[in-house]
């Protein structure tokens, strides 16, 4: 493992023969995190992206990982979701479920899906009151230094472009500064209608892992990695937690040009 610098901070860089190996890694690295927090906090707040991340997590369903870890902690989150219907094939909720969410038992009512009945903007104010209410009982913890809220781990991927959650490059919603959950229309990867966390809310996450697979990410991947702090920064390289720690969980074809 090497530290290398990611625009403002720095992170773990970990780079695998394979995507099984990958996937391997990712499953000791997160259930070693839900033993450490269920421990701490007596609950584990995940929070999963949608993409090929999802794909990544399937080694968690397979023993010893599915048999260790104490699933009925586990509260988890979407870091953003396509304004679509749950059952509709671009849904990150959908995504997660077969993959991943149908195969351990956690239980529904800790599964935090938005409410895919309402707008675009009404779906961001309706998660974000829910995550408040959530710090207010203490299932997710709260970074008083930001006011933000702190989840235990966020599990993040990155497109192509450089994009992470619903947050694109060039996009005024890199700013965004004051929600804690926002909305975009004008997505240009489609669907164009999306909810997303904001910065704010990424960066005081205690522990966030950046998969990325695939040659074709790894030019994305040479230009993130480094201690580029210009005014064109990529929204990967904003992943800068406060107090926490990122985890770049790489193949090896995606760093085939670092
Ligand atoms: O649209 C999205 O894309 C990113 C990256 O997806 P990937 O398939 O290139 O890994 C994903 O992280 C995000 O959740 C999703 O909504």
């Amino acid at each position: 493992m090497a530290e290398v610098p990611v625009g403002k901070t720095k992170a773990d860089l970990q780079i695998f023969d394979t995507e099984e190996d990958l996937s391997v890694s990712l499953a000791k690295y997160t259930a070693e995190l839900s033993e450490k927090f269920t421990k701490e906090r007596g609950a584990f707040t995940v929070v999963v992206s949608g993409g090929s991340l999802i794909k990544s997590l399937r080694k968690l369903v397979e023993s010893p990982y599915f048999d260790s870890i104490d699933w009925a902690k586990w509260h988890v989150f979407w870091v953003d979701e396509r304004v679509v219907p749950k059952d509709h094939a671009d849904s990150n909720y959908k995504l997660a479920y077969d993959g991943f969410l149908s195969k351990v038992p956690i239980p529904p009512g800790q599964v935090y899906a938005i409410n895919d009945a309402l707008s675009a903007e009404g779906a961001a104010d309706d998660y974000e009151t829910c995550l408040k209410q959530l710090v207010k009982t203490k299932v997710v913890d709260l970074l008083p230094a930001s006011g933000f809220p702190k989840f235990d781990l966020m599990l993040l991927g990155m497109g192509p472009d450089g994009h992470v959650a619903s947050l694109f490059p060039g996009h005024p919603l890199l700013n965004e500064n004051q929600r804690w959950v926002t909305y975009i229309k004008d997505s240009p990867k489609p669907p164009p209608e999306r909810i997303t966390f904001t910065f704010p809310v990424i960066n005081s996450a205690a522990k966030i892992a950046m998969v990325v697979v695939g040659a074709g990410k790894s030019d994305v991947v040479r230009r993130a990695v480094g201690s580029d702090t210009g005014s064109d920064m990529l929204p990967v390289q904003m992943v800068s937690p406060a107090v926490g720690a990122t985890t770049w969980f790489l193949d090896k074809e995606a760093a085939s040009k670092l």
